[in-house]
């Protein structure tokens, strides 16, 4: 029995759009919850939610048994993070703050086993090998896991070519936030010349022949990315909808002042 196919890494191949959800709750409850909702990639934020590596791996188990695929996101792109990464399971990592070729290279060379690269060999204690029970595993994980680097400053833009030429890079993410800090226009992504150079990033991404990525809740946006080319697209987040969704409902009784409850769902 091979390593588990990346049916993900075969949709990008494939240029089938897959549509995506953040999760920043670093739980693996709530991220069951939005495993059964329908997408085609959840992202476990291991650079700005409290992911520690026991708690990703709880949610990788609690993503498992659904369709969604897991894609995981380190702090930063260093070896032995992305090794135990890979080894908890995770066959597709999400890797911020990209800016040159030569980073990306490490960044491959950290996802394969030699001689194609220097994942160190811990299949016999790991998740990702079914506990050693996938015989063949160590001959067929290369073929499984998936890079995508995320371009989200100027310099990284600058280098877009480069980058995505790499052997090992599957998608190439523009990082709409920390691109809008970088061009002078934090907490503004939606400025027009931020808009522009995302736009330009896609097109750009479409035609190294890799997949393109990105993130926005602003579902106009999204249909506009995916329209230009994009083939995988975040968008939400678990954080945001909770928060947004708790603030309304409290609103709704505040206004009307502890007012017969609203009709809503199951109303539970
Ligand atoms: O720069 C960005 O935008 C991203 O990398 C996504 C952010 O980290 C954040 O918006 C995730 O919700």
């Amino acid at each position: 029995m091979p390593a588990p196919r990346n049916i993900f890494k075969a949709a990008l191949l494939n240029g089938d759009a897959q549509i995506g959800l953040w999760l920043g709750l670093a739980n693996a409850y709530t991220a069951e919850i939005c495993a059964g909702a329908g997408f085609d990639w959840l992202v476990i934020d291991g650079e700005h939610a409290p992911n520690d590596l026991p708690v990703m791996a709880a949610q990788l188990q609690a993503i498992a048994a659904s369709g969604s695929h897991a894609v995981v996101r380190p702090p930063i792109g260093e070896t032995w993070i992305i090794k135990q990464l890979l080894d908890i399971g995770a066959q597709t990592i999400l890797v911020p703050m990209v800016e040159t070729a030569d980073q990306a290279k490490e960044l491959v060379k950290a996802m394969r086993y030699p001689p194609h690269g220097v994942r160190g060999v811990g299949a016999a204690l790991a998740r990702a090998s079914a506990f050693n029970r996938i015989p063949d595993y160590l001959a067929t994980a290369n073929d499984q896991t998936c890079l995508l680097v995320q371009l989200e400053s100027r310099a990284g833009l600058a280098q877009l070519e480069a980058i995505a030429a790499v052997d090992g890079v599957d998608g190439v993410f523009i990082g709409p936030a920390d691109l809008a800090a970088d061009m002078g226009h934090l907490g503004k992504p939606g400025a027009p010349e931020v808009q522009a150079a995302v736009e330009d990033a896609i097109h750009r991404i479409g035609m190294s022949g890799k997949a393109a990525g990105i993130l926005t809740s602003d579902p106009s946006l999204a249909q506009r990315y995916l329209n230009l080319g994009a083939t995988f697209v975040a968008v939400g987040n678990d954080v945001g909808l909770l928060a947004q969704a708790t603030s309304a409902l409290a609103a709704k009784f505040r206004t009307s002042g502890k007012g017969e409850p609203q009709a809503s769902g199951s109303g539970y």
